[in-house]
C-alpha cells in the first residue's frame, strides 16, 4: 500500500515525528487544561451553583433558536461543539455551513442516592462523571472508557462499555432527557411521558432537537475490579468462552476480549470486589508508570504461548478499571508515539498521558488526515453475538487490523432505531467488534473494502458505529436502522425537518455538507 508522499520537510515531519509536536506542546498544554477542568468541576459541583445556573442557560438556548425561527430559515441547525473538540472521528464539515447553536451546559446537577440517579449536562464527560461519583461510592452503570466521551454524544450517538452484556448501551441507562425542540419549547420525555420521543432520541446525532439534561441510573460501586484473563489459541474455543460468558445466567459484571491475531487473544472477566484478595496481585494500570493496558494484556497471552495455563487475576482499582483504554486510546497512541510505552519514558513523562484527543484533532495536518483516510481504518460493527467468528474471519479477510476489541451488549426490544429480529424476546446479545489501527490486508481499500463489511453487517442484521465514517447509501442505511419512529416525530414535531438533517445527511461521507 503506497504512503501518502509528505510535499514538504515540515510535512514530513509532521508525518513520520508528529510526537515531538504532540510531546513537546500537545501534551504539556492537555495536562494544563486537565488541572483546569478538574478542579473548576469540583469547585462548581461544591458550590452547588450548577443546578441554579442551568435554567438560565436553558432559556439561552431556546433564545438562540427563536431567534433562527424569526430569521428566513435558510440553513439548519447544529450545536456549536467545533468538530475538533468532539471524540467522533468523522469531521463534521456541516458546522461550518448550519447555524450553530451555543451549548454551554458542562455540569453534574444533582446525584440521588436514593433513587440511585444521577441528572447531567450534555457536555459532561465520562472521566468528569466517575470522578464525581467516586467519593459517593456511586458509578453510572455503563462507562464508556474514553475519559473525554460526553453524555451528549453518548445519547445522541451511542456508548458501550463491558458491562453492556447486563445494562445495555448507554442510551439504556438514560431513564429521562430534557430537550430543547425546533420550536423552542422545552419538554421532557421518558418511558411514559413522550416515550416516542424518548426511544427515537438515541442515534439520532442531534437530528430531533438539542439536548439540555439527562437522568442516568447508577449503581454501588466498589474499590476495584477483580480481573481474570483467560488466554486463547484458538478462534473458536476463544469465542465460545466469550459467549458464554457474556450469556451466563449469573454472568461477571464485566466481559472483554481482545485479539492479537485471528486465533488468539485474552477474554477478561471482571467483578467489583471491597478488597484487593491473595488470589491475585494488585496492579494499578491508570498510574503514570504503568504499561499500557493491551500490553499487559498480550503479556498473558505470550506467557500462555510459554506454558503458564493458569487463570490469572489481577485486582485493579475501579476507576483504573472504567478508564483502562483511555492512556493509550486502545492502541491507537503507538501510531502518534511509538516509543510511548517504553518505561523510560512512562516514568518521565506518563503523568502528561494521554495527549487530549481535541488537540490532536485541531492540530492534525492535512496529510495526515489524508493518511488516516487512506491507510487506516477506525470501525465499531455492532453483529449479534452468535455471528462472531463468521465476522472476525470477514474482518481478517478484508482489514487484517489487530488488536482488535471485543465487547458483548444487549439489545433490548424496545422502539426506535435499532431492531432485534426475534421480536418475540426481550432482549438479544450483541458484540462490538472494534478495529481500529493500519490494515496489513493485501488488497484493502478504504471505501470498497468497508462498503464489504457494511454489506455483510447488514447481512446479519447488525448496525455499524456511526462515529467514524459510514458509506453506506441512504437505502441502505435505512435498511440497517430502522426509521419508523424517527421519521413519524420529524413529520409530527413542528419545524423539526426545517432545523435539522436526517441522520444520513450528517453522518455519511459524501452526502454531509
Ligand atoms: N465506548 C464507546 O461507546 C465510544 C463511543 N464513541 C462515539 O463517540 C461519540 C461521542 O463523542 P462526543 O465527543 O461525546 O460527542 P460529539 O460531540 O461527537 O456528538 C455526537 C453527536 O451527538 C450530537 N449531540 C451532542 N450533544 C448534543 C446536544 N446537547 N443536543 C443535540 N445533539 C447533541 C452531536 O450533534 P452536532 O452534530 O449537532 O454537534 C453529534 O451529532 C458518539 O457517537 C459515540 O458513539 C467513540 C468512542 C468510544
Ligand atoms: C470503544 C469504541 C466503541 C470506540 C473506540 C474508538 C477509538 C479508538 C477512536 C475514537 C476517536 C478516535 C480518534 C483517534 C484515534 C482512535 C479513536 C480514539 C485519533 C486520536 C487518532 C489521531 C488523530 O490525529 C486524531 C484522532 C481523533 C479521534
Amino acid at each position: 500500500m503506497d504512503a501518502v508522499e509528505p510535499k514538504s520537510l515540515l510535512e514530513y515531519v509532521l508525518i513520520e515525528h508528529r510526537w515531538v509536536v504532540v510531546v513537546t506542546v500537545l501534551m504539556p498544554l492537555s495536562f494544563a487544561w486537565k488541572i483546569y477542568t478538574t478542579v473548576r468541576n469540583y469547585v462548581v459541583f461544591k458550590l452547588n451553583s450548577a443546578p441554579k445556573a442551568h435554567e438560565r442557560k436553558v432559556k439561552e438556548i431556546q433564545r438562540q433558536i427563536k431567534e433562527w425561527l424569526k430569521g428566513d430559515r435558510s440553513t439548519q441547525l447544529c450545536t456549536a461543539r467545533p468538530a475538533w473538540q468532539t471524540v467522533s472521528f468523522r469531521q463534521g464539515i456541516y458546522k461550518k455551513t448550519f447555524t450553530n447553536i451555543d451549548i454551554n451546559l458542562v455540569d453534574v446537577l444533582e446525584v440521588d442516592k436514593e433513587n440511585m440517579t444521577v441528572r447531567c449536562e450534555p457536555l459532561v464527560t465520562m472521566g468528569q462523571l466517575s470522578r464525581t461519583l467516586e467519593p459517593f461510592g456511586l458509578a453510572p452503570a455503563v462507562v464508556p472508557e474514553l475519559d473525554q466521551l460526553t453524555v451528549g454524544g453518548l445519547v445522541m450517538g451511542t456508548g458501550v462499555e463491558t458491562s453492556s452484556h447486563i445494562h445495555g448501551l448507554f442510551q439504556n441507562i438514560c431513564l429521562q432527557y430534557e430537550l430543547v425542540l425546533a420550536d423552542g419549547s422545552l419538554v421532557i420525555c421518558n418511558d411514559l411521558l413522550n416515550p416516542g420521543l424518548f426511544y427515537a432520541i438515541p442515534w439520532s446525532y442531534g437530528t430531533l432537537g438539542f439536548l439540555t439534561s439527562v437522568l442516568i441510573k447508577v449503581v454501588p460501586a466498589k474499590k476495584y475490579v477483580r480481573l481474570e484473563y483467560h488466554p486463547y489459541t484458538s478462534l473458536p474455543e476463544l469465542s465460545n468462552r466469550f459467549r458464554e460468558e457474556a450469556l451466563k445466567e449469573e454472568p461477571h459484571q464485566f466481559v472483554e476480549a481482545l485479539l492479537f491475531t485471528k486465533e488468539t487473544g485474552v477474554v477478561m472477566t471482571g467483578d467489583m470486589v471491597k478488597k484487593v484478595g491473595d488470589d491475585g496481585k494488585w496492579n494499578p494500570i491508570g498510574r503514570w508508570y504503568s504499561e499500557w493496558f493491551f500490553k499487559q494484556v498480550e503479556k498473558y497471552l505470550t506467557g500462555y504461548k510459554n506454558g503458564n495455563k493458569k487463570t490469572s487475576v489481577e485486582y485493579i482499582p475501579l476507576r483504573d478499571y472504567y478508564h483502562r483504554h483511555t492512556r493509550s486510546f486502545f492502541w491507537e497512541l503507538q501510531d502518534i508515539i511509538p516509543f510511548g510505552n517504553h518505561a523510560i519514558f512512562r516514568y518521565l513523562f506518563g503523568w502528561l498521558m494521554p495527549p487530549e484527543i481535541s488537540l490532536l484533532k485541531l492540530t492534525q495536518p492535512q496529510a495526515v488526515t489524508d493518511l488516516y483516510n487512506k491507510a487506516h481504518v477506525i470501525q465499531d460493527m455492532l453483529v449479534p453475538i452468535e455471528t462472531l467468528e463468521e465476522a472476525i474471519q470477514t474482518f481478517h479477510k478484508e482489514f487484517q487490523v489487530y488488536p482488535i476489541w471485543l465487547c458483548p451488549f444487549k439489545v433490548f426490544n424496545n422502539p426506535g432505531q435499532l431492531k432485534i429480529q426475534d421480536k418475540s424476546k426481550k432482549w438479544q446479545m450483541f458484540v462490538d467488534i472494534g478495529v481500529y489501527g493500519v490494515p496489513k490486508a493485501k488488497d484493502f481499500e478504504t471505501e470498497p473494502s468497508t462498503r464489504r463489511i457494511e454489506k455483510f453487517v447488514t447481512e446479519k442484521h447488525g448496525f455499524q458505529m456511526l462515529y467514524a465514517d459510514t458509506y453506506t447509501s441512504r437505502d441502505e442505511f435505512r435498511q440497517m436502522f430502522d426509521h419508523t419512529l424517527y421519521d413519524k416525530l420529524r413529520d409530527t414535531l413542528p419545524h423539526c425537518k426545517e432545523a435539522f438533517p436526517e441522520i444520513y445527511g450528517k453522518v455519511n461521507r459524501h452526502v454531509r455538507k
